[in-house]
């Protein structure tokens, strides 16, 4: 569905050049819910922008639902839909109008036009807010919204920027239900931009990292967590010397051991599974145990890992 070979884009700013993507590599296959996770300023948009023919690459290629994004820039319009971070509604009709206008320019005729865009209306949950001006409508009413006019040519490819900033958390987690269902339902592709960690991890089934204008991870969150943090188990012990022993006999099982006066952290793939084992070792070494706690790793965890810096951090700041 999307294909790019050393995907570039530079802008000169002041004379100086800004990389804000530097030759990606990216393949996404139908069907495929994508997140693009990173912080501010990493090349998300820039990349969501060329891929959808809004922005002329500086070098490389990409092939986006059939058609090279360079040289059959309609071909490809005609075949996805974008929701960028403004507001594609505009103000001063009813939302469903606002629906039907569009259908009518993508070349839907006036009842096919009326009937998508009830279809939609109904799938997007805006059944009670479709007769209402688009300017009285909430932040997540208008996003969905949105949504539904990127939809309205029933395109296999959907690319949303930055879907659910500026939400609450109550409409980020409706619109992030409306997306999973959007895509369960129609098997729409999806490809989104997103800074929030939790929706990468709740939402898409891969997440390709940027940073820096570079992919720097490509996996679905629950490899890129096993494969580039693991779990962490820590157990606490009456003295130090017990720790550093109970440290030497975890070894034994692989992963990383730190010892910390009496704590021992070990670092594995799947910790829940070990830690019975672990137990049952110590306990037959009679190294008494007196607390346990295993920690998941988080997606800002793999960030960190790969970028030394928190993605948290990035994007408070
Ligand atoms: N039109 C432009 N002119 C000059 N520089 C630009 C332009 N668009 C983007 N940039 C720069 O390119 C880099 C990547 O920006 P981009 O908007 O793609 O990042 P992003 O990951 O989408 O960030 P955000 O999460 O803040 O939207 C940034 O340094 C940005 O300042």
């Amino acid at each position: 569905m999307i294909k790019t070979e050393s995907l570039t884009r530079h802008f000169t700013v002041k004379k100086k050049t800004v990389e804000a993507v530097s030759g990606l590599d990216l393949e996404v296959r139908p069907g495929e819910l994508v997140a693009f996770l990173g912080p501010n300023g990493a090349g998300k948009s820039t990349t969501l922008r060329m891929l959808t023919t809004l922005l002329t690459p500086t070098s490389g290629t990409a092939e986006v639902a059939g058609f090279d994004v360079r040289t059959n820039p309609r071909d490809v319009r005609a075949r996805i839909g974008y929701i960028g971070q403004g507001n594609g509604a505009g103000h001063s009709q009813r939302g469903r109008d606002e629906l039907i206008s569009q259908g009518r320019a993508y070349g839907l005729g006036r009842v096919a036009a009326r009937s998508r865009a009830d279809e939609l209306i109904e799938s997007l949950g805006l059944a009670e807010v479709a007769d209402r001006m688009v300017s009285s409508l909430s932040g997540g009413q208008r996003r969905r919204l949105d949504i539904a006019m990127g939809l309205i040519h029933t395109p296999p490819l959907l690319f949303l920027d930055e879907p659910s900033t500026g939400l609450d958390t109550q409409n980020r987690v409706n619109l992030q239900e409306h997306i999973r269902r959007l895509h369960s339902d129609h098997g729409t592709t999806m490809v989104l931009t997103t800074h929030y960690l939790d929706e990468a991890d709740q939402l898409a089934e891969r997440i390709v990292v940027i940073d820096h204008g570079k992919l720097i991870a490509d996996d679905s969150p629950a490899r890129l967590k096993s494969e580039h943090v693991g779990d962490r188990i820590v157990l606490g012990f009456d003295t130090a010397a017990a720790a550093a022993a109970a440290a030497n006999r975890a070894g034994a099982f692989g992963g990383r051991v730190e010892v910390a006066g009496a704590t021992v952290t070990i670092s594995v793939p799947e910790g829940t599974q070990l830690v019975p084992k672990l137990l049952r070792g110590l306990d037959e070494a009679e190294i008494p145990v007196t607390a346990v706690e295993v920690t998941r790793p988080t997606l800002d965890d793999v960030f960190l890992v790969l970028t030394g810096r928190s993605l948290r951090e990035g994007a408070a700041a």
